[in-house]
C-alpha cells in the first residue's frame, strides 16, 4: 500500500506542529521520520494513523482519501515507545486481539486466528512464548510482541513511534537489525519515528528529516549523509566542523585561503561544513593554519582538537596515523585541508 501526504498542517496555539507537509511513500518502503524533539514526527504519525485530525491537507492510502476515516477504518498497525501490551492477556491473546475484536462478519474463525498467531510468533522469533504473560518478557521481547500484534490485522501501513526508545543501547541495535530483516520478509509499508540518526540511517530505505513541522530533506541514507541539503541536516546527521568564510569568485575563502566550491553557492557570507574524518593534515604553507589544542592517539587513529584563528568554534579531526604522520604536539601549528565538504550560505 502506498501512502501520499498532501499539504498536511496542524497547529497547537502558536506552534505549527506540521506546516504544509508533502510526502510520498512507495508500497513496501521503510521510511524513517527523523528530527529533534518537537520537530513534528509524532504529530505526523498520529495524523496518518487517524489518532489526530489535521487542520488542513489530506492523507491518501493508495488512491483512497483516508483523511476523514477513524483509526479503525484506516486499518493501520501502530506501535508506541512504551509497550502497551494487555497485562492480563497472554502473548497469544495479545496478538490475536485485533482479529478477535473485529465485527462478526469480518472476524476469522478460531482455528484461523490460532494459525495466524503461531505464524506471527514464529516471525518474531518467539515461537514458544504464546502462553506467557507480558510481565514474563524482557523489554525487547515485549516490543516484538507489540509488533506482531500490530501486524496481525494485515495493516495497510505499519506506524512505529520510537518503538525501541525505552530499551538499552545494545538491545536497540539488535532490534533494529531484526526489524530490517522482518521488513524484508513482510514487505510492509512502514513509517518509523526516531530522533536517533544512526538508527534512521541504518534501518530506512529513505529518511525524512523534519524541522519545526516542515520537511527539510527526503532521501536515501546515502544521500542524506553524503549530500545534506542544508546546514541543519549536515549538523543533525553526524559530527560536523564549521568554518566561517565567504563565497567569492566561485571559491570559498577564509583570510588568504581559497577552496573550490563543491556546488554552486551564492556570493556572500557562507559556512563550510566537513566531518572530522574528512579533513587531512598538510603543510602550513598550503593548508589552513590551525593550532593544536589537544591530541590523542588510540591504536592507529589520531584525534585532534584545533583552533583556526578568527573562527568561533574549535574543530575536530581524526585520521589514521601513517609512518610519516605522527601525533602533533599540543600548542604546535599544523596545516588543515578539508577533503570532502559542503558550503552553505550563512
Ligand atoms: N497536544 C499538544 N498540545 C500542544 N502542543 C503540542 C501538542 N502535541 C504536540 N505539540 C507541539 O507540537 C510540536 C511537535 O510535537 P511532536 O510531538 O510531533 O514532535 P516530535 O518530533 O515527535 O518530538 P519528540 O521527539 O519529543 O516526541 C511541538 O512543538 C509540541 O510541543
Amino acid at each position: 500500500m502506498e501512502l501520499h501526504i498532501r499539504q498536511l498542517s496542524k497547529r497547537y496555539d502558536r506552534v505549527a506542529a506540521l506546516d504544509h507537509v508533502d510526502l510520498d511513500v512507495a508500497s513496501g518502503e521503510l521510511v524513517a521520520l527523523l528530527g529533534p524533539s518537537g520537530s513534528g514526527k509524532t504529530t505526523l504519525l498520529r495524523v496518518i494513523a487517524g489518532l489526530l485530525h489535521p487542520d488542513d491537507g489530506r492523507v491518501l492510502f493508495g488512491q483512497d482519501d483516508a483523511t476523514r476515516l477513524s483509526l479503525r477504518e484506516r486499518n493501520v498497525g501502530f506501535v508506541f515507545q512504551h509497550y502497551a501490551l494487555f497485562k492480563h492477556m497472554t502473548v497469544a491473546e495479545n496478538i490475536a486481539f485485533g482479529l478477535r475484536s473485529r465485527p462478526r462478519g469480518r472476524r476469522p474463525d478460531k482455528v484461523t486466528i490460532a494459525r495466524r498467531v503461531q505464524e506471527l510468533l514464529t516471525l518474531i522469533q518467539l515461537p514458544d512464548f504464546g502462553n506467557r504473560y507480558p510481565e514474563q518478557l524482557s523489554g525487547g521481547q515485549k516490543q516484538r510482541v507489540a509488533l506482531a500484534r500490530a501486524l496481525a490485522i494485515d495493516p495497510k501501513v505499519l506506524l512505529l513511534d520510537e518503538p525501541f526508545g525505552a530499551l538499552d543501547a545494545k538491545v536497540r541495535v539488535e532490534l533494529r537489525r531484526w526489524l530490517r530483516d522482518l521488513h524484508e520478509q513482510t514487505g510492509q509499508t512502514t513509517l518509523f519515528v526516531t530522533h536517533d540518526q544512526e538508527e534512521a540511517l541504518e534501518l530506512a530505505d529513505r529518511v525524512v528529516v523534519l524541522r519545526d513541522g516542515r520537511i527539510e530533506q527526503v532521501g536515501t541514507p546515502d544521500e542524506i549523509y553524503s549530500a545534506p541539503a542544508s546546514a541543519y541536516v549536515f549538523d543533525f546527521i553526524g559530527r560536523a566542523n564549521v568554518l566561517e568564510g565567504r563565497v567569492e569568485s566561485g571559491q570559498f575563502r577564509i583570510d588568504g585561503h581559497a577552496m573550490p566550491l563543491p556546488a554552486d553557492v551564492a556570493e556572500g557570507d557562507a559556512r563550510l561544513y566537513a566531518r572530522p574524518h574528512d579533513m587531512a593534515l598538510s603543510g602550513t604553507e598550503d593548508g589552513l593554519p590551525a593550532r593544536v589544542i589537544t591530541a590523542y592517539r588510540l591504536a592507529d587513529r589520531i584525534t585532534l582538537e584545533l583552533n583556526v584563528p578568527g573562527q568561533t568554534r574549535p574543530l575536530e579531526m581524526d585520521f589514521v596515523a601513517t609512518p610519516d604522520v605522527s601525533t602533533p604536539a599540543p600548542g604546535s601549528t599544523v596545516g588543515l585541508r578539508p577533503l570532502r565538504y559542503r558550503v552553505y550560505p550563512a
